[in-house]
């Protein structure tokens, strides 16, 4: 089910600094920042040559990352994101599974504007772990 890698994602407080040290300090190639309305994220992708770090900072009042960041306040690693060949497929296996998928179980259009879901980390070994598909 799951394939490639597509991103580790970096929750931060201020996600220009983050930018900025990968940039100058890591010489990385790095995105510009994109509001995520939809999601309650501002996003900036790193990309690497064989996947991409997705630096997250909180948008609006009710991001998803809010409390993460409360209990981690230097910032951490949020969540890791593998690629899926049907994003339905994959969620109606893992809910037969017993797996949960947060939110209404339904996809949203992701960074890349392809489908995305996230499956609790309480079923993960305490990892949020999205599916984007491929
Ligand atoms: C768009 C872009 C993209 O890639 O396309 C994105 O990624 S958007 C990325 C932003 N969007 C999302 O993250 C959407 C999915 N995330 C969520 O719905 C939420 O973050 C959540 C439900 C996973 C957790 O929300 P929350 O922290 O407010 O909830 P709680 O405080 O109740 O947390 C419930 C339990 O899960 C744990 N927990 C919470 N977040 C994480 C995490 N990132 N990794 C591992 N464990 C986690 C808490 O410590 C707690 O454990 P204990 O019970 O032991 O204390
Ligand atoms: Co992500």
């Amino acid at each position: 089910m799951i394939g490639r890698l597509n991103h580790v994602a970096i929750a931060v407080r201020d996600i220009s600094a983050a930018a900025a040290l990968y940039r100058d300090t890591l010489g990385a190639d790095v995105s510009a920042a994109v509001p995520q309305q939809e999601h309650g994220v501002t996003t900036v992708f790193v990309t690497l040559p064989n996947t991409k770090i997705e630096f997250l900072e909180p948008l609006g009042e009710n991001s998803p990352i809010a409390k993460f960041l409360e209990r981690n306040p230097d910032g951490g690693i949020h969540h890791i994101c593998y690629e899926v060949d049907d994003i339905i497929v994959a969620r109606d296996q893992l809910k037969a599974k017993g797996a949960r998928v947060l939110g209404t179980g339904e996809p949203k259009t992701g960074a890349h504007g392809k489908p995305v879901l996230f499956l609790h980390p309480k079923d993960f070994n305490g990892t949020l772990v999205e599916l984007e598909q491929a």
